[in-house]
Protein backbone atom coordinates (compact mmCIF):
# COMPACT_ATOMS: atom_id res chain seq x y z
CA UNK A 1 0.00 0.00 0.00
CA UNK A 2 1.10 3.63 -0.40
CA UNK A 3 2.30 5.91 1.89
CA UNK A 4 3.46 9.41 1.63
CA UNK A 5 4.44 12.27 3.81
CA UNK A 6 4.85 15.51 1.84
CA UNK A 7 7.19 18.15 3.90
CA UNK A 8 5.11 17.95 7.19
CA UNK A 9 6.13 19.98 10.29
CA UNK A 10 5.12 19.03 13.00
CA UNK A 11 5.96 20.22 17.23
CA UNK A 12 4.30 18.69 20.47
CA UNK A 13 4.20 22.39 21.75
CA UNK A 14 3.21 24.88 19.70
CA UNK A 15 5.60 27.58 21.90
CA UNK A 16 8.42 25.72 20.54
CA UNK A 17 10.56 25.09 17.77
CA UNK A 18 9.16 21.74 15.39
CA UNK A 19 10.41 18.97 16.49
CA UNK A 20 9.76 18.03 12.61
CA UNK A 21 10.32 20.01 10.03
CA UNK A 22 9.95 19.48 6.22
CA UNK A 23 9.94 15.85 6.42
CA UNK A 24 9.09 13.86 3.04
CA UNK A 25 8.66 10.00 2.83
CA UNK A 26 7.61 7.63 0.15
CA UNK A 27 7.06 3.92 0.59
CA UNK A 28 4.94 2.14 -2.00
CA UNK A 29 4.13 -1.50 -1.73
CA UNK A 30 7.23 -4.05 -1.70
CA UNK A 31 9.45 -1.38 -0.13
CA UNK A 32 11.71 -1.43 2.66
CA UNK A 33 12.04 1.92 3.95
CA UNK A 34 13.84 2.99 7.63
CA UNK A 35 13.67 5.84 9.12
CA UNK A 36 17.37 7.06 10.56
CA UNK A 37 18.00 9.53 13.34
CA UNK A 38 19.28 10.15 16.99
CA UNK A 39 16.99 9.63 19.60
CA UNK A 40 14.53 11.96 20.40
CA UNK A 41 14.32 13.25 16.60
CA UNK A 42 10.94 12.29 16.15
CA UNK A 43 10.61 8.84 14.54
CA UNK A 44 7.67 6.84 16.87
CA UNK A 45 6.11 10.73 16.34
CA UNK A 46 6.05 9.78 12.66
CA UNK A 47 4.66 6.69 13.19
CA UNK A 48 1.94 8.43 15.16
CA UNK A 49 1.29 11.20 12.25
CA UNK A 50 1.15 8.14 10.17
CA UNK A 51 -2.03 6.54 12.40
CA UNK A 52 -3.69 9.81 12.89
CA UNK A 53 -2.47 9.89 16.91
CA UNK A 54 -1.16 13.37 15.82
CA UNK A 55 -2.24 15.92 13.15
CA UNK A 56 0.56 17.88 11.29
CA UNK A 57 1.07 21.56 11.56
CA UNK A 58 1.89 21.84 7.81
CA UNK A 59 2.11 19.66 4.90
CA UNK A 60 0.37 16.65 3.84
CA UNK A 61 0.04 13.26 4.07
CA UNK A 62 -1.48 10.28 1.57
CA UNK A 63 -2.44 6.67 2.34
CA UNK A 64 -3.18 5.53 -1.37
CA UNK A 65 -2.68 8.64 -2.94
CA UNK A 66 -6.12 9.90 -0.83
CA UNK A 67 -5.25 12.74 1.92
CA UNK A 68 -5.40 11.28 5.20
CA UNK A 69 -8.64 12.15 6.63
CA UNK A 70 -11.22 10.78 9.44
CA UNK A 71 -13.02 8.17 6.82
CA UNK A 72 -9.43 6.38 5.39
CA UNK A 73 -7.43 6.60 8.54
CA UNK A 74 -10.24 3.53 9.99
CA UNK A 75 -9.52 1.66 7.11
CA UNK A 76 -5.60 2.50 7.32
CA UNK A 77 -5.03 1.10 10.84
CA UNK A 78 -6.79 -1.99 9.94
CA UNK A 79 -4.15 -2.40 7.58
CA UNK A 80 -1.61 -1.88 9.55
CA UNK A 81 0.28 -3.73 12.53
CA UNK A 82 2.84 -1.29 14.76
CA UNK A 83 5.40 -3.05 16.56
CA UNK A 84 7.07 -0.61 19.22
CA UNK A 85 10.33 -1.21 20.23
CA UNK A 86 9.61 -3.26 23.76
CA UNK A 87 6.22 -5.62 23.03
CA UNK A 88 4.43 -5.63 26.20
CA UNK A 89 1.55 -8.64 25.86
CA UNK A 90 0.59 -8.49 29.33
CA UNK A 91 0.72 -11.22 32.00
CA UNK A 92 0.59 -14.85 31.29
CA UNK A 93 2.43 -17.79 29.84
CA UNK A 94 3.52 -16.68 25.67
CA UNK A 95 0.75 -19.62 24.14
CA UNK A 96 -1.87 -17.36 26.15
CA UNK A 97 -0.31 -13.30 25.59
CA UNK A 98 0.41 -14.76 21.73
CA UNK A 99 -3.25 -14.92 20.82
CA UNK A 100 -4.18 -11.37 22.41
CA UNK A 101 -3.97 -9.18 19.32
CA UNK A 102 -5.53 -12.19 17.25
CA UNK A 103 -8.79 -11.56 19.33
CA UNK A 104 -9.65 -8.23 17.65
CA UNK A 105 -12.56 -8.29 15.55
CA UNK A 106 -10.31 -7.85 12.31
CA UNK A 107 -7.79 -9.92 12.88
CA UNK A 108 -9.79 -12.78 14.41
CA UNK A 109 -9.95 -14.26 11.00
CA UNK A 110 -6.38 -14.48 10.62
CA UNK A 111 -5.77 -16.55 13.82
CA UNK A 112 -3.10 -19.17 13.49
CA UNK A 113 -2.93 -22.89 15.03
CA UNK A 114 -0.41 -23.61 17.40
CA UNK A 115 0.86 -25.66 15.14
CA UNK A 116 1.62 -22.73 12.61
CA UNK A 117 2.45 -20.17 15.65
CA UNK A 118 5.23 -22.58 16.85
CA UNK A 119 6.58 -23.43 13.06
CA UNK A 120 7.25 -19.79 13.00
CA UNK A 121 8.78 -18.79 16.16
CA UNK A 122 11.49 -22.05 15.80
CA UNK A 123 12.16 -20.11 11.63
CA UNK A 124 13.13 -17.00 14.06
CA UNK A 125 15.57 -19.22 16.37
CA UNK A 126 12.95 -19.82 19.47
CA UNK A 127 12.92 -22.72 21.57
CA UNK A 128 9.41 -24.47 21.62
CA UNK A 129 9.73 -24.57 25.33
CA UNK A 130 9.41 -20.75 25.59
CA UNK A 131 5.59 -21.25 24.45
CA UNK A 132 4.83 -22.47 27.75
CA UNK A 133 7.12 -19.71 29.55
CA UNK A 134 5.71 -16.40 31.31
CA UNK A 135 6.23 -13.79 28.42
CA UNK A 136 7.48 -11.27 30.98
CA UNK A 137 10.19 -13.88 31.70
CA UNK A 138 11.53 -14.08 28.37
CA UNK A 139 15.03 -11.61 27.66
CA UNK A 140 14.42 -8.32 25.17
CA UNK A 141 15.65 -10.09 22.20
CA UNK A 142 13.08 -12.78 22.57
CA UNK A 143 10.19 -10.50 23.09
CA UNK A 144 11.17 -8.65 20.05
CA UNK A 145 11.44 -11.70 18.05
CA UNK A 146 7.89 -12.97 19.24
CA UNK A 147 6.79 -9.60 17.89
CA UNK A 148 8.15 -10.15 14.82
CA UNK A 149 6.77 -13.47 14.59
CA UNK A 150 3.23 -11.32 15.07
CA UNK A 151 3.84 -9.17 12.28
CA UNK A 152 3.85 -12.54 10.12
CA UNK A 153 0.99 -13.93 11.17
CA UNK A 154 -1.36 -10.68 11.25
CA UNK A 155 -0.75 -10.89 7.92
CA UNK A 156 -1.27 -6.96 7.36
CA UNK A 157 0.24 -5.12 4.40
CA UNK A 158 1.39 -2.37 6.47
CA UNK A 159 4.06 -3.26 9.10
CA UNK A 160 5.52 0.02 11.26
CA UNK A 161 8.62 -1.30 13.04
CA UNK A 162 9.90 0.34 15.56
CA UNK A 163 13.46 -0.57 16.05
CA UNK A 164 12.87 -4.05 15.15
CA UNK A 165 16.52 -5.39 15.44
CA UNK A 166 17.85 -3.37 18.37
CA UNK A 167 18.30 -6.57 20.89
CA UNK A 168 19.09 -8.90 18.32
CA UNK A 169 22.65 -10.56 16.93
CA UNK A 170 22.88 -11.02 13.14
CA UNK A 171 21.95 -14.75 13.03
CA UNK A 172 18.71 -13.72 14.41
CA UNK A 173 18.47 -10.35 12.76
CA UNK A 174 19.17 -12.83 9.30
CA UNK A 175 16.28 -15.41 10.38
CA UNK A 176 13.75 -12.03 11.03
CA UNK A 177 14.23 -10.18 7.86
CA UNK A 178 14.25 -13.46 5.41
CA UNK A 179 10.76 -14.08 7.80
CA UNK A 180 9.53 -9.99 6.99
CA UNK A 181 10.64 -10.26 3.13
CA UNK A 182 8.67 -13.46 2.54
CA UNK A 183 5.66 -11.73 1.67
CA UNK A 184 6.79 -9.19 -1.19
CA UNK A 185 4.26 -6.95 -1.59
CA UNK A 186 4.19 -5.37 2.22
CA UNK A 187 5.15 -2.22 2.88
CA UNK A 188 7.62 -2.06 5.73
CA UNK A 189 8.18 1.07 7.43
CA UNK A 190 10.69 1.14 9.95
CA UNK A 191 13.20 3.31 12.27
CA UNK A 192 16.24 1.89 13.26
CA UNK A 193 19.90 3.44 13.98
CA UNK A 194 21.50 -0.60 13.35
CA UNK A 195 23.72 -0.46 10.59
CA UNK A 196 22.93 -3.93 9.55
CA UNK A 197 19.40 -3.15 8.81
CA UNK A 198 19.89 0.23 7.35
CA UNK A 199 21.65 -1.49 5.24
CA UNK A 200 19.22 -3.97 4.31
CA UNK A 201 16.02 -1.28 3.69
CA UNK A 202 15.98 0.00 -0.11
CA UNK A 203 14.92 3.54 1.27
CA UNK A 204 16.73 5.23 3.83
CA UNK A 205 14.99 8.59 5.26
CA UNK A 206 16.73 10.74 7.77
CA UNK A 207 15.45 12.84 10.64
CA UNK A 208 17.53 15.44 11.85
CA UNK A 209 17.46 17.72 14.80
N1 LIG B 1 2.92 12.89 23.50
C1 LIG B 1 3.96 13.72 23.58
N2 LIG B 1 3.84 14.97 24.09
C2 LIG B 1 4.88 15.82 24.14
N3 LIG B 1 6.14 15.51 23.73
C3 LIG B 1 6.33 14.26 23.23
C4 LIG B 1 5.27 13.32 23.13
N4 LIG B 1 5.76 12.17 22.58
C5 LIG B 1 7.07 12.42 22.35
N5 LIG B 1 7.41 13.66 22.74
C6 LIG B 1 8.73 14.28 22.62
O1 LIG B 1 9.04 14.38 21.23
C7 LIG B 1 10.43 14.09 21.02
C8 LIG B 1 10.55 12.97 19.99
O2 LIG B 1 10.01 11.78 20.51
P1 LIG B 1 10.00 10.42 19.67
O3 LIG B 1 9.57 9.33 20.60
O4 LIG B 1 9.22 10.62 18.43
O5 LIG B 1 11.55 10.29 19.28
P2 LIG B 1 12.38 9.04 18.70
O6 LIG B 1 13.22 9.58 17.60
O7 LIG B 1 11.44 7.92 18.34
O8 LIG B 1 13.27 8.65 19.95
P3 LIG B 1 13.97 7.24 20.36
O9 LIG B 1 14.92 6.88 19.25
O10 LIG B 1 14.67 7.57 21.64
O11 LIG B 1 12.85 6.24 20.54
C9 LIG B 1 11.02 13.75 22.38
O12 LIG B 1 11.66 14.90 22.87
C10 LIG B 1 9.81 13.39 23.22
O13 LIG B 1 10.01 13.72 24.58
Amino acid sequence: MSIIFDQIDFSYSKNEDPLIQGFSLEAEPGDRLAIKGESGTGKTTIFRLLLGFEIPDQGTILFQREKLNPSNIKGLRQQTTWLPQDLDLGQGLLKEVFYHPFQFKSNLANSPSEETVLETINELGLPQKLWVEKFENLSTGQRQRVGIALCYLLQKPILLLDEPTSALDDASKEKVTELLYKKKSRTIISTSHDPWWLERCEKVVELSN
